[in-house]
């Protein structure tokens, strides 16, 4: 499914790609859900989908006071306390986390390709440390990161601001947005790259309203469905 208006712009032009790291590359959305879960339990709550949508991709005290608003424990839960709860549980999860489908194997295709990649997550550097750590030879592969708590990113997704320092940072950059293909997952992320005036791939989880497909520019639903040269990259040579 894509967006017919929006896909023409950049097909068959890309240049650099830039992926989100979250729910995109690496399966940590799974661990976010389950600490909320177990949070809001205690408030005889249950956390749904609709505000799993609103926070995931942002960074991480945005997303917080998203939770404790949209669920109505401000009163009893600051987003600070929120924060430091989630913490000691989300240590233990993220050096456990693993791939997303596809995702190795479309970052070796393309660093194989000579075609620029680096990654543009809302996580901050010590949750992208925890997550990566077992991970570190693939990751090594990006040209650059952009984490969340980069100097740059004054605001988090679904503002430009970390697809735009991602595409000031490649060798021969500041790259034309018009030139950059985006992997993302989250509603936020797919506004954001947009936002910047890039091309979005979206791979979202199939419990995700339908209406926030409407922004992408491609829908797949796994990054092992997507094909590079529909976007004017090297096909793979694989059969898969
Ligand atoms: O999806 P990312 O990589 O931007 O990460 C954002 C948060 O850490 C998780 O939603
Ligand atoms: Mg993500």
């Amino acid at each position: 499914m894509s967006n017919p208006a929006a896909v023409t712009a950049g097909r068959g032009s890309i240049t650099h790609v830039i992926f989100d790291m979250d729910g995109l590359l690496l399966d940590t959305e799974k661990f976010y859900t389950e600490v909320q879960e177990i949070i809001l339990a205690r408030f005889n709550k249950k956390f749904d989908w609709s505000l799993k949508a609103k926070m995931m991709g942002r960074k991480a005290i945005e997303a917080a006071r998203i939770f404790v608003e949209e669920s109505g424990i401000s009163d009893s839960l600051s987003a600070e306390d929120f924060l430091v709860e989630r913490e000691s549980m989300l240590q233990d999860l993220f050096p456990t986390s693993e791939l997303m489908p596809g995702a190795s194997r479309l970052i070796k295709h393309l660093h194989a390709k000579n075609i620029p990649i680096c990654i543009a997550t809302g996580t901050h550097t010590r949750h992208y440390d925890l997550k990566t750590q077992r991970h570190r030879e693939l990751f090594s592969l990006m040209h650059h990161i952009v984490r969340g708590d980069d100097p740059e990113v004054k605001q988090g997704k679904p503002a430009p601001d970390g697809f735009l320092a991602a595409a000031r940072r490649f060798k021969d950059g500041p790259v034309d947005s018009q030139k950059v293909l985006v992997f993302e997952d989250a509603p936020s992320g797919v506004l954001a790259a947009k936002n910047a005036g890039m091309n979005v791939v979206m791979v979202p989880d199939p419990r995700l309203d339908i209406s926030y497909q409407d922004v992408a520019d491609q829908i797949i639903t796994s990054l092992l469905d997507f094909k590079p040269e529909e976007w004017g990259l090297p096909p793979f040579e694989d059969s898969n």
